[in-house]
């Protein structure tokens, strides 16, 4: 017969039972525990180092005065473009001249082909004197988006040097970093007589900030029109990261893999107007206003673990610190706690989901008249698990209001997410990128990644699957707001940098096919 509650029996069972489940708790967590310490310890770096190209010191380019001034002054031509096929024509064309002016053995030398596209955008092809080997393309784009003096500390289109050696300018991060880095690495190599084996297409486009329609649009379809198909392609995209990752303390060069989707909703209410002075409960502007509170008290789902983001920290675990390791090796318990991480600061929660910003909103006529309309457009950057009709069926079910009407803004090119580019062991563009940033960067460790902003490469998918996104600016994730936002910088000695890197991936690139420097899977 069971023992009554209370009395001194059941006090043991209970007792007994405790014990029980204390066990089972101890025997699980441990046996957890012993999964993980045996995954960490047995991870297999599969990097493979590749031989890099011979270099001598002459072979190092310096930010000198004329380089320095030529970025300076190139800050200053005010590229701006504000919607599509909206963009400054008569600075474009400025700069441009500039351009054939202080890079005069890119555009007179007998081994190089320059074109205009459409006007305003310079494509240039070095041919190779292997036509076996498949040619190669780098990409960066001319154009800015717009800055005013307010909220800078040194105006935006100035060009100042400050003390601590940043030069502060709209542009400096995106992208005419890309731009003067590859001129003037390709008119360093032309001047030392630098004959390519491998053929190199140059692709500066002039309308990116407004979806490259006008530019590398067209030279992508010149280059599928002549019948080229292209090794690898890099464009402007993710930085070095020298802080900010969660568990390394090491410079992360995080090479964009993939980008997100792009697509602006178009959300409007329209009510009748009438007097101020008999409202109805909600105007308009009421309306919208909740609806889009309602959009950004509610995030997109986190997709951790879906796209390449967990990828990118499982390269980062063989650089960690064991405890790093024991969790970047052992994802499948820790990706919750590793994407809560990322989704704490703007700058990483877009690796983790589709990202939602509420960009525009337009109403009222005047303090008394009842604002008929209310017109607001949210921007969102989708995670390579999701889709465009995904985003707008997740945003319908959010703001559940009949009276918001959603529908794609037609003033910009919308975009599905990219392909994932490879990034394995015996892929040329990506290993050829890799190699290039250790010469420069020897300290930092190089990711596959996702770029959450979008770029020209969207134009080149059809001449090549291997599309990187990335550019060495060394940066911390706040340093994110300054792109498109005020104080865009970037330290000289960086830039300097940003030279070296295309200076080395244009010789690396003309080796007809990598060469193993050692497989860290042998250190095992
Ligand atoms: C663990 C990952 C941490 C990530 C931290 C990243 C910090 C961000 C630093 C650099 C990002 C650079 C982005 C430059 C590429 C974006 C270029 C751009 O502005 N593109 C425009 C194109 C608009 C086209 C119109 N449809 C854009 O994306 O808005
Ligand atoms: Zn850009
Ligand atoms: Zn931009």
């Amino acid at each position: 017969m069971a023992a009554p509650a209370g009395s001194k029996e059941s006090g043991t069972s209970l007792g007994r039972s405790f014990c029980k489940l204390c066990l089972l708790i101890f025997i699980v967590f441990t046996s957890l525990f012993l999964v993980c310490l045996i995954r960490a310890l047995t991870f297999e770096n599969r990097e493979i180092d590749y031989k890099p190209c011979k270099v001598t010191d002459e072979d190092y380019i310096r930010a000198d005065g004329k380089v320095v001034d030529r970025l300076v002054h190139s800050l200053r031509f005010k590229t701006v473009s504000t919607s599509k096929h909206e963009y400054n024509r008569d600075e474009l064309l400025k700069f441009q001249f500039f351009l054939k002016r202080e890079f005069p053995t890119v555009h007179n030398s007998s081994l190089v082909k320059h074109e205009v596209v459409n006007g305003y955008s310079l494509l240039y092809e070095l041919p190779g004197t292997n036509p076996e080997l498949k040619p190669y393309l780098l990409a960066a784009h001319l154009d800015v988006v717009p800055a005013s003096d307010e909220g800078w500390e040194h105006p935006p289109f100035d060009g100042v040097i400050t003390e601590d050696g940043h030069l502060y300018g709209r542009g400096t991060l995106d992208n005419k970093d890309g731009v003067l880095g590859i001129l003037e690495a390709l008119e360093f190599h032309l001047k030392r007589g630098f004959k390519p084996k491998r053929t190199l297409f140059v692709a500066l486009g002039h309308d990116e900030e407004v979806g490259g329609d006008d530019g590398a649009a067209h030279m992508a379809q010149m280059l599928k029109d002549r019948g080229i198909q292209l090794e690898f392609v890099i464009d402007e995209g993710m930085p070095i990261l020298s802080a900010g990752l969660p568990m390394i303390d090491k410079p992360v060069a995080i090479i964009g893999a993939a980008e997100k989707g792009y697509v602006t909703l178009e959300f409007k209410v329209e009510v009748p107007g009438g007097h101020s002075s008999m409202p109805p409960p909600e105007t308009s502007i009421g309306i919208l206003s909740k609806a889009l509170a309602r959009l950004e008290a509610s995030p997109h789902p986190d997709l951790f673990g879906y796209g390449p983001e967990a990828a990118m920290m499982e390269h980062m675990a063989p650089h960690m610190s064991f405890l790093g390791k024991f969790v970047m090796t052992n994802l499948w318990l820790f990706g919750p706690l590793v994407s809560r991480a990322l989704a704490s600061k703007p700058a990483t929660n877009g690796q983790v989901r589709t990202t939602t910003a509420i960009t525009v909103f337009n109403s009222g006529i005047k303090d008394n008249v009842l604002p008929p309309v209310a017109t607001a457009y949210v921007n969102h950057r989708i995670h390579p698990a999701q889709s465009i009709q995904d985003v707008i069926d997740y945003d319908k079910a959010v703001i559940n209001d009949e009276r918001v009407q959603i529908k794609l803004s037609r003033s910009v090119m919308n975009r599905e997410p990219s392909p994932i580019s490879p990034t394995g062991p015996e892929d040329f563009g990506y290993q050829i990128i890799r190699s290039s940033v250790k010469q420069v960067f020897p300290d930092a460790v190089t990711v596959p990644g996702i770029l959450m902003g979008n770029t020209d490469t969207k134009h080149y998918l059809d001449l090549t699957k291997s599309v990187y996104r990335f550019l060495p600016a060394v940066l911390v994730p706040e340093d994110s707001k300054r792109i498109h936002g005020f104080n865009e910088r970037i330290a000289v000695q960086n830039f300097e940098q940003i030279i070296n890197f295309f200076y080395h991936l244009i010789l690396n690139a003309d080796q007809e096919k990598l060469q193993v420097l050692h497989s860290h899977t042998e250190e095992l």
